[in-house]
């Protein structure tokens, strides 16, 4: 019997109440009754452009937000369901890398203060001499020295201080991180250093990844399943390596062309695409731009279904697409 996932998002649904300068107020519904399922041990990409919802999505895992519906379980377990207490405790086991390691890092305390904060806050640990030792082992766990506690977070490389940050993340002993872009802020030599940790740290220590990112080929070096995100829904989802080399839904192969057509101003070339009117708000959230719609699209939301084992898209017309 398969086993049940360590991290089960169920239709997750937020809301924002967006108040523009100009015109009035509206709802922006960010995440729009999402689902989908991490296994233990595993690194789940979410791929998506600028404000399809990655960001909500990582705050309502790490249960940083409250969803307008839903839930995410976490090894079986609501979190919007625990009281204060369960939740405090509960936190331990999911922890959270953020993409800017410059921001993320207090830079009036040292690097043994900030490694250590989460035994403080989540686990209560006091004892000096263990706290020590623990952050010790971890620093050298992300590549890092011992002594290395004793400094403070200027005196270290962009590279550096992401793996201090994953190494905050990971004291606690987490069985869950969601990472949200943590290597966008990096070269590229030391991406591919902070990526291997990454992979390293599943292996050694068999922790579970979240790991969103708008770059499709760091997803794709370091992720085992990928969803892709459009308008706050997954529109197709499966093996990494299947999705980027024959995507199926329309929007994943423009999101795909795009990469490879970034101009110098660093745009994403979205020429020769459809852009036909919104259409009945009822149908498919990318009708308007999609260069294989129907009628049917703009009337019938596509839901993600099976398509072949362990591919899901939401398109009505994934059946004509070459397999
Ligand atoms: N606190 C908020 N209030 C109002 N609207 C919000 C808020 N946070 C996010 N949004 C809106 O929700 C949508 C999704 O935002 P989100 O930050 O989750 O996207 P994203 O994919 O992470 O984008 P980026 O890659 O640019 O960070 C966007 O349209 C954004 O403007």
């Amino acid at each position: 019997m398969k086993k049940a996932p360590l991290l089960d998002v169920r239709h997750l649904t937020r809301d924002y109440l967006s108040r523009p300068l100009l015109g009035k107020p509206h709802t922006q519904r960010a995440l729009d009754s999402l689902s989908l399922s991490v296994d233990a041990q595993e690194i789940f990409g979410i791929v998506g452009e600028s404000g399809c919802g990655k960001s909500t999505l990582a705050r309502l895992v790490m249960a940083l937000d409250r969803p307008t519906s839903g839930q995410v379980l976490f090894d079986g377990e609501d979190l919007f369901s625990l009281k204060d207490k369960q939740l405090k405790q509960k936190r331990r086991d999911f922890q959270m890398v953020f993409q800017d390691p410059f921001g993320s890092l207090d830079p009036r305390q040292k690097i043994g203060r900030i490694v250590a904060e989460p035994l403080h806050v989540l686990a209560s640990k006091t004892d000096k001499a263990e706290i020590d030792a623990r952050v010790a082992t971890m620093l050298e766990s992300v590549g890092l020295e011992a002594r290395h506690a004793a400094r403070y977070p200027h005196e270290f490389s962009g590279g550096q201080r992401q793996r201090i940050a994953i190494a905050r993340a990971l004291i606690t002993g987490p069985r869950l991180v969601v990472a949200d872009e943590p290597v966008s802020a990096l070269d590229l030599s030391v991406q591919a250093q902070v990526l291997n940790l990454l992979q390293d740290l599943r292996e050694k220590r068999g922790v579970t990844f979240l790991f969103i990112s708008h770059n499709l080929a760091v997803v794709n070096s370091i992720a085992d399943r990928v969803g892709v995100m459009y308008r706050g829904r997954l529109v197709e989802q499966g093996p990494a390596h299947a999705v980027f080399k024959q995507p199926l839904h329309p929007y994943t192969n423009v999101l795909i062309d795009a990469e490879l057509n970034v101009d110098r101003f660093g745009r994403q070339a979205r020429k020769g695409l459809p852009n036909r009117p919104a259409g009945t708000g009822q149908g498919c959230a990318f009708y308007a731009h999609c260069p294989i719609a129907t009628e049917r699209c703009t009337l019938e939301r596509p839901e993600l279904h099976r398509v072949t084992p362990g591919r899901m898209v939401a398109c009505h017309r994934v059946d004509e697409m070459p397999q």
